[in-house]
């Protein structure tokens, strides 16, 4: 049954994937969708649990608020909706158990962000960021993660960064 489930939860991965090819190759194209090259994609989760082998036996090993990082594994960290999020590679770390953060991890609970910060909060925070404007998203303003250049700081016996990437657009649906 697990197997089942995370094959379906990495088929709807792919499914999100080939639609922002094409909605991007649409975007791109002079009435017809330009050609794209994908050179690679990458399909990372998080908060999921499977059988592996660590330190000289098979373990049940659940990643909650974790990836892999197995060596040449690569993976995505995500900052927050208004800081920088990483394209890291697995450095097949063993006391972690080949794992790493998944994104910066909060600060403030979502109640607790609600009560703490305000809309002009979030634009404050927003400045240069194409984004949905709504108090929707207070319990996602950047302040209430932690500093995500921080938290890759202490991760980098677990992975190697391989790219920084800048929010010029951030998508969220309410
Ligand atoms: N690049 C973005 N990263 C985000 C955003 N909102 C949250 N985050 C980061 O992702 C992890 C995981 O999110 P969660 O919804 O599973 O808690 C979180 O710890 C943040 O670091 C975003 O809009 N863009
Ligand atoms: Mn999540």
């Amino acid at each position: 049954m697990t197997n089942w489930a995370q094959h379906f939860a990495l088929l709807n991965r792919e499914e999100m994937m080939d639609r922002v090819v094409k909605d991007f190759a649409h975007f791109m194209g002079d009435g017809k969708p330009a050609i794209i090259d994908e050179v690679e994609r990458i399909n990372c989760h998080h908060n999921f649990t499977q059988k592996e082998f660590h330190m000289g036996r098979g373990v049940w090993l659940s990643r909650k608020g974790a990836i892999k990082a197995d060596e040449g594994t690569p993976g995505l960290i995500p900052g927050s909706m208004g800081t920088a999020s990483y394209v890291v590679v697995g450095k097949g770390n063993v006391p972690s158990f080949k794992s790493s953060p998944h994104g910066a991890g909060r600060v403030y609970g979502r109640n607790q962000a609600r009560k703490t910060f305000t809309i002009e909060d979030l634009d404050k925070a927003m400045v240069g960021i194409e984004y949905k404007r709504s108090a929707a998203f207070l319990d996602e303003i950047p302040g209430a993660y932690k500093d995500i250049d921080v938290v890759m700081d202490d991760a980098r016996d677990l992975v190697e960064i391989r790219h920084t990437l800048r929010q010029i657009v951030n998508v969220k649906g309410n």
